[in-house]
């Protein structure tokens, strides 16, 4: 690999990354201030479990069109087979979602950004799943204080999108060499801005990112077993491809 080659690498990762952000970040720092009202607050926790997972499931999904987006322009992204494509997404997607999201967080007033105002976990009590929402706080906290600049997020999002120990990988040695030209170039990024110590920082990250994961998935199921017919035929079906 010569420099030029992880220049361009990181160049196109940063570019995509900003192509397919659905909000770009001084938009939503202009928007920090507009939390809900008490009246919006009583609204989404009357809502019931099955509607509310509804409306969190389609603005996930959306966000998560965004992400297959950024992946189609990873360079080797595409040189996958269509299957690993698919693989890579199906256990990527969502961590991305959460990297994405946690820039999106005032860790002022513990608030997220959701349905256009910033929420606070009271807002998502209707899901009846407060370990999950409080999980996926947490996170986000975590990744604010490590103040990742835009650029190295990009490089982040891709390398915890291209990962070869996802399960059910046909050609797992051409996903390493993706994973391996991505990782030289998060290190490259990390080393231009002397922060070589936020390496190890963001492989603890996505540790808690795959247990998130993991715990979404199980409440899925819980969700879907209890609520079949909005979760079979109301949840969007890049939603149920992906996580189901
Ligand atoms: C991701 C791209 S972005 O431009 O940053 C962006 C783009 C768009 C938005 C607006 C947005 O859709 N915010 C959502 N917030 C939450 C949420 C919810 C509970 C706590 C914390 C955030 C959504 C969820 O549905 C969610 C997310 C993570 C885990 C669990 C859930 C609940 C599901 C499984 C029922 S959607 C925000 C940010």
């Amino acid at each position: 690999h010569s420099l030029r080659n992880i220049d361009e690498l990181c160049a196109s990762i940063v570019r995509s990354h900003r192509e397919t952000s659905q909000y770009r970040l001084e938009e939503l720092q202009a928007l920090t201030w507009k939390v809900f009202s008490r009246e919006e607050i009583q609204a989404y926790q009357s809502k019931t479990v099955d509607e509310m997972w509804q409306h969190c499931a389609v603005r996930l999904t959306d966000a998560v069109q965004y992400v297959v987006e950024f992946a189609k322009h990873i360079p080797g992204f595409r040189m996958l087979s269509q299957n690993d494509q698919i693989a890579l997404l199906k256990t990527g997607s969502m961590e991305v979602v959460l990297v994405r999201m946690s820039r999106f967080f005032n860790t002022e007033n513990n608030t997220v950004f959701f349905d256009g105002k910033f929420a606070g976990t009271e807002v998502f009590k209707s899901l009846a799943c407060g370990d999950l929402i409080s999980a996926v706080f947490d996170f986000a906290h975590g990744m604010c204080a490590l103040k990742l600049t835009e650029q190295q997020l990009a490089l982040f999002s891709a390398l915890v999108l291209i990962n070869a120990d996802r399960p059910s990988l046909e050609d797992r040695g051409r996903v390493q060499r993706v994973q391996r030209s991505v990782e030289l170039g998060l290190n490259h990024i990390l080393h231009r801005d002397n922060q070589d110590s936020l390496m190890h920082k963001l492989y603890q990250r996505m540790a808690v990112l795959r247990s998130l994961c993991v715990l979404h998935m199980e409440k899925l199921r819980w969700f879907s077993q209890r609520y079949p017919l909005t979760a079979h035929s109301l949840f969007p079906p890049l939603y149920k491809e992906l996580f189901a």
